[in-house]
């Protein structure tokens, strides 16, 4: 209950005379008054000397039922609660001789209880003695209603403001703030809003890391009254930098003059940190945390129009790395991450920050430089990658040597958009790889000429059997004992309509990436078999043809299709050999030795293919039932330069006749290799100085030759 007592000293209120009998004018405003005149005793029961009409409508009871009491009294509609404060409240005044006023509750004939406002006088006689009080009460319940939803809802937001997670401000044009609610402090960092307000009086340079925003705050407040999810990074006050997204609008009067700003802040650096995580795993590789395809491309993209628009030099460069499928193969993934990693960090340290190095998937990388004066410096920096990649590299214990091949495509000279200019620098890639791997090469209008595009490259594979576009050559082994033919290796020529010869080099591997190697493969030993039998049919010394296997041949299903086609072509199994290559062998070991023996049981032969550039061990190669161990042409090639390599050959030939195997020198290109091998006791050589792969009819007349040399 809300008691006002009027400061109206009763002198003037007095001048209000008796009203026993009102006039008939009188009566008539009183009757339409909305509320209720009254002259009542200064007793217990405020006994009603005189009531106007309006009683009726204020509390549910004639007038004539409160005259004198007569059914009620005006102390009994009186709410029970508010009794004794209503008494205290009009003695007081009527002690001090002045008005008073109140409000308080009555309980109407009907039982509702209503808010009513009383204001009255003592009346008091001409010797000061009060004779009886008069006054007004009013229904005021709609409007305490009012003011009690009105109090209800401040006190709601109010406790919205307190306790919000969000932070609440109202700050001024000028840069300091009005009022702000504790989860701005909190975000802040502040001890309390007061704090708060107190402490930053400079929104624009104290809050702020790029004051700008604030002027850009500013000037959206007057452009569009109002900013949302307005994105900045500011100061706590301990200095540490977050993220917030600001929603404001700008309060101005009717005139329309900005009074403040108003609005909510939160804090939004885990959902920024988590975004640009989102946004980096979407850009980059996981393993070397490069950038990776997507971004390769985007950036590529904005290189070539910096490139157009400044005229300068871009190179994008294309970095396969030599061995890693064997490395992968024969000594693990885990260990083939790690050497991606390296690899990653190498190039990285080879370039410029403004330069991009991505991994483009597998063991690919492209660089992309940007800017260059010449060609010279790009090659500058391609030495220094082949370099860095063929630093030893250290698992453990063991040490490995890895090497690259690079293609270069420039821009604008080779390409102008990202497509051609990444197919160029593959393209050159796979000539460095034919050349010799460990090696770059720039792009060059006739590399487009061959079947450079890997894709065109695997539709005209798979239409190449079908079309009897392969073609078996056969290059001679010869033994050191007596320089005869020995044996014949089975090499697989695509001879292509439109581009002529394609070099088992270019498409075996494309081969094997697609699956089709399986049946180029058994087409190859058919075909071989075929062949073998039919020098045996005319008469020529029998000798074993070998053919090349694939990793992806060499499955539980092989030993039983070697045997149809041996069945088929009526070859009997010892003049046929089977080139298995180390890494192969050694991949998966336990398998492939179960395999090999399952073909051994067949009475076929088995050689290890490219001895020395993997790491077979020898425990194992003491388990596989193999034949002959062939020593990789790179060490031949170097037998009369490189002492390493000479030591190299000498040691797998001791190896192998301490296996008990024959040792085959693969790539015998001149004399000076030809004594060597002899003089160390090598049993049989191959190469371009014994013969060179040719096709079926040449080695046929090879054979006859030698027949006849025979006598
Ligand atoms: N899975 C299969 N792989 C095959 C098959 N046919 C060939 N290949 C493999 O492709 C690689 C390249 O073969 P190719 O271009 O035929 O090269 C062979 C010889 O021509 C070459 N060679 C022989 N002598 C010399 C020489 O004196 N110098 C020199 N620079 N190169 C020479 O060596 C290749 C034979 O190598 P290898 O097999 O290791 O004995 C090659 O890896 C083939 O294996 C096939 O049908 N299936």
């Amino acid at each position: 209950m809300k008691i006002v007592a009027s400061l109206i000293p009763s002198d003037n209120a007095a001048a209000i005379t008796s009203i026993a009998r009102p006039s008939r004018l009188l009566e008539t405003l009183l009757a339409n008054l909305d509320g209720m005149v009254y002259r009542c005793r200064d007793d217990d029961e405020w006994t009603m000397e005189f009531i106007s009409e309006g009683c009726l409508e204020l509390t549910g009871y004639q007038p004539e039922d409160l005259l004198f009491n007569h059914r009620i009294s005006y102390e009994d509609i009186t709410h029970p609660e508010d009794r004794e404060t209503v008494r205290q409240t009009i003695r007081a005044c009527l002690d001090g001789k002045r008005r008073f006023e109140l409000e308080y509750r009555i309980v109407r004939a009907d039982g509702d209880v209503r808010w009513v406002w009383e204001r009255g006088v003592g009346i008091y006689n001409a010797a000061g003695t009060l004779d009886a009080l008069e006054g007004y009460v009013q229904d005021v319940t709609a409007r305490k209603e009012a003011d009690q939803a009105l109090l209800e809802a401040e006190r709601r937001y109010r406790s919205i403001f307190e306790n919000a997670i969000e932070g609440v401000f109202q700050s001024t044009p000028d840069g300091g703030y009005i009022a702000v609610n504790p989860a701005l402090a909190r975000i802040y960092g502040y001890k309390s809003a007061d704090d708060l307000i107190v402490s930053l009086r400079d929104i624009k340079h104290q809050l702020y890391v790029e004051p700008e925003r604030r002027t850009e705050f500013m000037r959206m407040m007057a452009e569009f009254g109002s900013v949302s999810n307005f994105e900045s990074r500011v100061y706590r006050r301990d200095g540490e930098i977050i993220w917030i997204s600001e929603n404001a609008r700008a309060v101005r009067d009717e005139a329309g003059t900005l009074m403040f700003y108003e609005g909510t802040v939160e804090a939004i650096t885990e959902r920024k940190l988590y975004e640009a995580e989102i946004r980096h795993q979407a850009t980059h590789d996981a393993l070397t945390g490069l950038p990776n395809r997507t971004m390769l491309h985007n950036h590529l993209q904005r290189a070539i129009q910096s490139t157009r628009q400044k005229g300068t030099l871009t190179a994008v460069v294309f970095v396969d790395l030599d061995q890693f499928k064997f490395i992968n193969d024969s000594l693990g993934h885990q260990v083939g991450d790690e050497l991606l990693k390296t690899v990653a960090q190498r190039l990285v340290s080879c370039v410029r920050e403004t330069d991009m190095v991505a991994r483009q998937g597998g063991d690919e990388f492209v660089l992309v430089l940007q800017n260059q004066p010449d060609e010279n410096r790009i090659t500058e920096v391609l030495q220094r990658i082949l370099s860095a990649v063929a630093r030893p590299w250290v698992v453990g214990d063991r040490e490995f040597h890895v090497t690259c091949s690079i293609g270069v495509s420039r821009c604008p000279t080779d390409g102008r958009d990202v497509e051609t200019l990444l197919k160029n620098a593959d393209s050159a890639m796979y000539k460095a790889k034919e050349l010799g791997r460990n090696n770059f090469q720039y792009f060059a209008g006739w590399m487009d000429a061959q079947v450079s595009n890997r894709l065109e490259m695997l539709v005209s594979l798979r239409r190449a059997l079908d079309r009897d576009e392969f073609k078996l050559y056969y290059q001679p082994k010869i033994s050191l004992a007596n320089g005869r033919i020995i044996g014949a290796e089975a090499l697989i020529r695509w001879i292509t309509p439109d581009q002529g010869m394609v070099p088992p080099d270019r498409f075996i591997p494309f081969a094997e990436e697609a699956g089709l190697i399986v049946p180029i493969g058994e087409w190859v030993l058919r075909t071989a078999c075929a062949q073998n039998k039919a020098w045996q049919d005319a008469g020529l010394a029998p000798i074993p043809v070998a053919v090349n296997l694939s990793p992806r041949q060499l499955d539980q299903n092989l030993p039983e299709f070697v045997r149809q086609v041996l069945a088929e072509s009526c070859l009997a199994a010892a003049w046929l050999e089977l080139e298995i290559t180390e890494n192969v062998v050694m991949k998966d070991a336990e398998k492939t030795v179960a395999t090999l023996n399952a073909l051994k049981r067949l009475g076929l032969q088995v050689s290890v293919d490219d001895f020395g550039t993997g790491y077979s061990s020898l425990s194992y190669l003491r388990r596989f039932p193999v034949d002959a161990l062939k020593i990789d042409k790179s060490f031949v090639r170097d037998i009369a330069r490189d002492t390493d390599s000479a030591a190299i050959v000498k040691a797998v030939i001791s190896l192998g006749h301490i296996l008990n195997l024959r040792v085959i020198a693969e790539g015998v290109e001149d004399q000076e290799q030809y004594n060597f091998l002899l003089e160390n006791g090598c049993d049989e050589v191959q190469g371009y100085l014994l013969g060179k792969p040719m096709p079926a009819e040449d080695f046929t007349r090879r054979l006859e030759l030698e027949k006849k040399a025979a006598g």
